[in-house]
């Protein structure tokens, strides 16, 4: 089967995809590519690389937000044009972004609300959402009244009421503690398995990564390109006591050898 046919198969294709910021040659930046990637229905994909790779150029590519300067993105054999997220995929940022002077259900019921919905469906929909996230005793709750985990849960449960089939999280556990992190990541597999859904997931954190992806892309120093794809052997019921199985080590040893080099070359860049 030849490349194109390949991409137009694939839940997620990128041909040939760069991002260039600005017009003037001497100032513009070079953030992206040219990425080849193709996610496949129902995986769980991370992306690692090093500090200012492009990571977060991919996702708004991916997502939607962003054009590709060149190339080719597709989402269900559509190409996405880079001026709204297209139904089906939802999209998880980093930071709270929960409307505080909302209650955790009217949070969640946001979305879907303004889409036009009947009310029937909005209470349907949050909650069994709202039971599937573990917050169904928070729904009249304030993001104030909630711990830094559970209303990062509440912007998942925003997410995943859409219904999404592409999960798109940019380093969406970043601002927890590391065992929040775990139980969070955990919370994501399950979810996961629950929905259907194909993940991406950004991070800087390699253990995440092993333990939450079935495959991993270790992206290079800026203009990001994948440099290698890691598959992690877990199979679908993972948890995190993944992170004590020897071969835990092997594949976070293996990011890491990928990724030293290039995070230096990052660093070196950045002091010019
Ligand atoms: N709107 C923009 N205009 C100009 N340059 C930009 C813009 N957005 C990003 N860049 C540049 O593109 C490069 C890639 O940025 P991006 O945020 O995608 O990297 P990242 O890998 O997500 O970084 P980090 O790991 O630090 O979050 C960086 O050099 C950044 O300064």
């Amino acid at each position: 089967m030849n490349m194109a046919a390949r991409i137009a198969e694939a839940h997620v294709g990128l041909t040939g995809v760069t991002r260039v910021f600005g017009s003037d040659p001497q100032t513009q930046v070079k953030a992206l590519g040219p990425i080849e990637l193709e996610l496949r229905k129902g995986e769980f994909f991370a992306v690692v690389g090093p500090s200012g790779c492009g990571k977060s150029t991919l996702f708004d590519i991916v997502a939607g937000l962003s054009p590709a300067t060149s190339g080719k993105v597709t989402f269900e054999g559509r190409p996405l044009t880079g001026s709204a997220v297209p139904d089906g995929i939802g999209v998880v940022f980093q930071e709270d972004a929960s409307f505080p002077w909302l209650t955790v259900a009217d949070n969640v019921a946001f979305g879907i609300r303004r889409a036009g919905l009947s009310e029937a469906e909005v209470s349907r929909r949050v909650t069994a959402t709202l039971a599937l996230m573990g917050l169904a005793d928070f729904a009249k709750a304030y993001p104030a009244q909630l711990s830094g985990g559970m209303r990062q849960r509440v912007c998942i449960a925003r997410t995943l009421v859409q219904r999404p089939r592409l999960i798109l999280l940019d380093e969406p556990f970043g601002a927890l503690d590391q065992q929040t992190r775990l139980i969070m990541g955990e919370e994501l597999l399950k979810l996961w398995r629950e929905t259907g859904a194909t993940i991406l997931l950004i991070t800087h954190a390699l253990d995440e990564a092993a333990m939450l992806a079935d495959r991993i892309g270790v992206m290079s120093a800026r203009p990001g390109r994948i440099l290698d794809i890691v598959e992690t052997p877990w199979g679908i019921e993972r948890d995190s006591r993944v992170v004590s199985d020897p071969r835990f080590g092997d594949i976070t040893g293996r990011l890491w050898s990928r990724l030293r080099e290039e995070s230096m070359a990052a660093l070196a860049t950045a002091g010019q």
